[in-house]
């Protein structure tokens, strides 16, 4: 149900992140050409926003179980808005298990510091005020119904991106690569994922109070932030792989002739 009259808590949410979402936005779709140029750094990107979205989905069931002693208001709220489809962490262990194939990797503990700092961070502000759930929820759920649907489409435009693996044919590679972009939903039905969130944020936001609705639209804003810091350190991880993989620097020399690497991280 959309709002008349009073901008309704989603809204407020959009306007007061426009700035950080145009720099995430840019940061992202910049990156992005070099990142599908090598399914390694691919999935460095993947691995940092499977910490973000194992952690606060654990936090979210956690928080509903009967052993978790919230208030039973904020308790109705995440339970109303919890849907299974909606869930990244199982589409990102299929997208991580297939990037990976036999290189090992782990989502049991981060080791680099800004996707420790990050967790570290939705952990404590979620047990302190467990209302801030719903700024996780909103902002990484909605993001794949926008701009996450543009990503997958230029993942289907590019050339040799998705590994062999198994004698899979190319659909079936692009399959088993864009998971977080799919929701195990019937065809045509994820249009409605999406609208059922929203209508179910809408419908419950009443039973907020203004503090709270508040610290929820200044933790969407510190989201924004730390996707920066984020994807800076994906920078730095992506610099050094493509410095030590002598195979990458030549397929990066030879496609990027006319951008040195460095010079097209550094440009934003
Ligand atoms: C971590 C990265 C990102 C996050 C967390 C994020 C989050 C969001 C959120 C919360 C919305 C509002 C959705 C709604 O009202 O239903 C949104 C809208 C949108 N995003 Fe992103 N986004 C991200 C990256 C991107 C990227 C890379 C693009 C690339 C083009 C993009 C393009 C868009 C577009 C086109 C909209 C729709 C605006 C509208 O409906 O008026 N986003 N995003």
């Amino acid at each position: 149900m959309e709002q008349q009259g009073p901008l309704g808590l989603a809204q407020q949410i959009n306007a007061s992140t426009r700035e950080g979402h145009d720099v995430v936005n840019r940061l992202i779709m910049s990156r992005l050409a070099l990142g599908l140029q090598d399914h390694t750094l691919y999935r460095e990107g993947l691995l940092s926003f499977a910490f973000v979205f194992k952690t606060f989905e654990e936090e979210w069931a956690s928080l509903m179980s009967s052993s978790s002693n919230i208030d039973p208001r904020i308790k109705t709220i995440l339970q109303n808005l919890y849907s299974t489809p909606l869930l990244r962490t199982p589409q990102l262990t299929k997208d991580l298990l297939y990037y990976f194939g036999s290189t090992p990797f782990s989502t049991e503990a981060p080791t680099t510091i800004q996707r420790t700092a990050y967790v570290a961070h939705i952990r404590q502000v979620v047990a302190e005020k467990p209302h801030l759930l719903i700024s996780y929820a909103y902002i990484y759920y909605m993001a794949l119904f926008a701009g996450g649907k543009i990503v997958k489409y230029q993942m289907g435009k590019a050339k040799d991106f998705f590994p062999e693996r198994y004698g899979m044919t190319e659909e079936e590679r692009y399959t088993a690569g864009t998971n977080l972009f799919s929701f195990e939903v019937e065809q045509g039905k994820e249009e409605g994922l999406r609208t059922s969130f929203k209508g179910a944020l809408s419908d419950l936001e009443g039973t907020l109070t203004v503090e709270e609705r508040n610290d929820i639209i200044e933790e969407s804003k510190a989201i924004f932030a730390n996707n920066v810091l984020i994807i800076k350190e994906l920078d730095q991880i992506c610099s050094y792989l493509v410095a030590t993989s002598p195979s990458m620097s030549v397929k990066m020399a030879s496609r990027m002739s006319d951008r040195p690497l460095v010079e097209f991280i550094h440009s934003e």
